[in-house]
């Protein structure tokens, strides 16, 4: 069994975008600048939202973190996204999910600025990676093709089965596995809570990839030998003997899957640093104008 280490690949990915930006920085270029826009006080997304700006001061991109009380009103966050959209200085920005119940989620992402979109949550960016134009890839989606890849691991032909099927997750992990290209071209089996008999299809999996948010949900039973399993999961639960009071436990039954599984990614220190990562990547695709011209 050989360890997928998420938190090397992503200081791998984060060198060599630093390198880039110290090379903009030497030619006087346009230093990229990431902000987020973060509502409430939710531990994990202040933890999130923090490891992002701190990537960002390691590798010498500008970041602006904007805080909000979780009373906001919807039209004051439309207004400070308009505000972003307009701000020549900011490259792009993320507004980070979940928001409080009384803002509409669908009405705020519409509402970011495609070529700005860093998340990649918009639906143009969404409807663009679809049909395969340049788009902005959803980072969790894009950092997960990025393991694959640098671990050269063999995807054509194989049977891929996601389990999960949310907008930011499970629906585009399992697009970008269809496609026709490396990582991809899987066959793919995309499963949800109406599945019926999901051992039924974990079993005859090569490469499952599991976003559900149960701790635990994908044990040996469901795995078949040699599979390579990518856990997305990354779920708070309590434990008395940490300082925090807590930890982080993933959907896949780490100590049993290891045994039977080629490839596995821990959690922590799997998937989750991939993400940051790629939307360092992507924050800097739009400093460059890469994927929108202006
Ligand atoms: N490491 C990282 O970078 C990231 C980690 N995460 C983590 O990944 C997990 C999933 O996140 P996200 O996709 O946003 O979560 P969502 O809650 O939006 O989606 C979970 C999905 O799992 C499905 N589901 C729920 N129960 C079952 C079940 N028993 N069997 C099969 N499918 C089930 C849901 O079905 P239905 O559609 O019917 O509700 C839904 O499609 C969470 O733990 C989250 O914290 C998320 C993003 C990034
Ligand atoms: N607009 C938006 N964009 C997101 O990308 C987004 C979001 N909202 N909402 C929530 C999910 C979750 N997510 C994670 C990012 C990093 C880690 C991460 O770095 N995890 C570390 C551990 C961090 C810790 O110690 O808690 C690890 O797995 O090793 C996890 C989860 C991004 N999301």
């Amino acid at each position: 069994m050989t360890l997928l280490d998420g938190k090397k690949t992503s200081e791998a990915i984060q060198d060599e975008i630093a390198a880039e930006v110290a090379a903009i920085k030497a030619s006087g270029g346009k230093v990229p600048h990431l902000a987020a826009i973060l509502v409430g006080n939710d531990g994990g997304s202040v933890t999130y939202v923090n490891n992002k700006v701190l990537a960002c001061e390691r590798i010498g991109f500008d970041s602006t973190l904007i805080r909000y009380e979780d009373d906001i009103t919807e039209e004051e966050l439309l207004n400070k996204i308009q505000e972003l959209n307009e701000d020549a200085r900011v490259d792009g920005f993320i507004v980070q999910l979940p928001l409080p119940k009384h803002i509409d989620t669908e009405k705020v992402l519409e509402a970011v600025d495609p070529k700005k979109d860093v998340d990649g949550f918009h639906p143009i960016n969404v409807g663009r990676m679809v049909a395969g134009l340049p788009a902005y890839l959803p980072a969790t989606p894009a950092g997960i093709l990025q393991l694959l890849e640098r671990y050269e691991i063999d995807t054509k032909g194989k049977h891929c089965v996601v389990v999960g099927r949310s907008n930011i997750v499970g629906s585009p992990m399992s697009i970008l596995m269809a496609k026709n290209a490396y990582p991809g071209n899987c066959t793919v089996t995309l499963c949800h809570r109406y599945t019926e008999d999901l051992t039924g299809y974990t079993s005859q999996a090569d490469i499952i990839i599991a976003a559900v948010g149960q701790p635990g949900l994908i044990t040996a039973e469901m795995v078949k030998e040699g599979a390579v399993v990518i856990d997305v999961g990354t779920t708070r639960v309590p434990d008395a003997s940490r300082k925090s009071g807590f930890r982080l436990r993933g959907d896949v039954d780490f100590d049993s899957v290891a045994e039977k599984c080629s490839y596995i990614t821990p959690v922590p220190g799997g998937v989750g640093p991939l993400t940051i990562a790629m939307l360092m990547k992507n924050t800097l695709r739009a400093a460059k104008k890469e994927v929108y011209a202006d």
